[in-house]
């Protein structure tokens, strides 16, 4: 799983979410949009118009699969409780990895039942070009008391078992995109062109969101 505010869904996502699912071989990738997530303020576009542009963005490619369940909830959007499910759909022998950015990994300790998290599923970690550190290295500031010797240093090693690891995983195109940045250019009519997914920039425009 791969969850976000998505708010909205941009190639920074989009392209992580590919070479994600190639690197690990994964047989699909559930993006699926935090309604009310937990430790950030309200987005500023409602939960099903963000979950339609991650629909518009992600279109025809294989393996991607935008996935609503979390707007079925009502409260804020716990990690925890979409990983419970998604465990119990796919059974207690299927391999599932939570997917998420360094800025998002480093907060971790902050989450709901952070433990927990780690017996669901493996954690995978993406770096970010504008991440603190570009490397395999030891994560910087990586909320140490709940690794414990979590971390595995390659994907076959993470791949051995249903849960439990840690990878710190460097994709080969890394992208400076950021939502805040792309809802501060739509906001002062600056273009987004090429930061998000065309359908994604159309439907935007279309219904004229984000525009302050
Ligand atoms: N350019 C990117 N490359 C890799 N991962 C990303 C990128 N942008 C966001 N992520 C990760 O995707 C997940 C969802 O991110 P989110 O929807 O908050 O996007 P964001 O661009 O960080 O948004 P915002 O700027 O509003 O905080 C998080 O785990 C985040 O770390
Ligand atoms: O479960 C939690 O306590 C929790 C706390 C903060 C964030 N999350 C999830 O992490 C994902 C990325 O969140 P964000 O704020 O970086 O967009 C999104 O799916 C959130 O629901 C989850």
């Amino acid at each position: 799983m791969f969850g976000g505010t998505f708010d909205p869904v941009h190639l920074g996502h989009l392209r992580s979410a590919v070479e994600v699912r190639e690197v690990l071989e994964l047989d699909r990738l559930h993006m699926i949009p935090a309604p009310q997530p937990p430790l950030r303020d309200r987005p500023q576009v409602a939960p099903l118009t963000r979950l339609e542009l991650l629909e518009a963005g992600i279109g025809d490619t294989p393996g991607l699969v935008a996935d609503g369940r979390e707007l079925e909830r009502s409260g804020p959007s716990y990690t925890v409780d979409t990983l419970k499910e998604l465990r119990q759909e796919y059974g207690d022998e299927a391999r599932l990895v939570m997917v998420v950015g360094l800025d998002a990994f480093l907060r971790l300790g902050q989450w709901r039942d952070p433990q927990r998290l780690f017996e669901l599923a493996h954690v995978v970690v993406l770096d970010r070009p504008d991440s603190p550190q570009h490397s395999h290295a030891p994560l910087p500031d990586a909320p140490w008391e709940l690794l414990g010797d979590r971390e595995v240093d390659s994907v076959a090693k993470l791949m051995q078992r249903p849960g439990g690891g840690l990878l710190h995983l460097r994709l080969p195109s890394r992208m400076a995109i950021s939502a805040t940045e792309i809802r501060r250019r739509l906001a002062s009519g600056l273009s987004v062109r090429y930061l998000l997914a065309e359908a994604v920039e159309r439907r935007i425009q279309a219904k004229h969101l984000y525009r302050g």
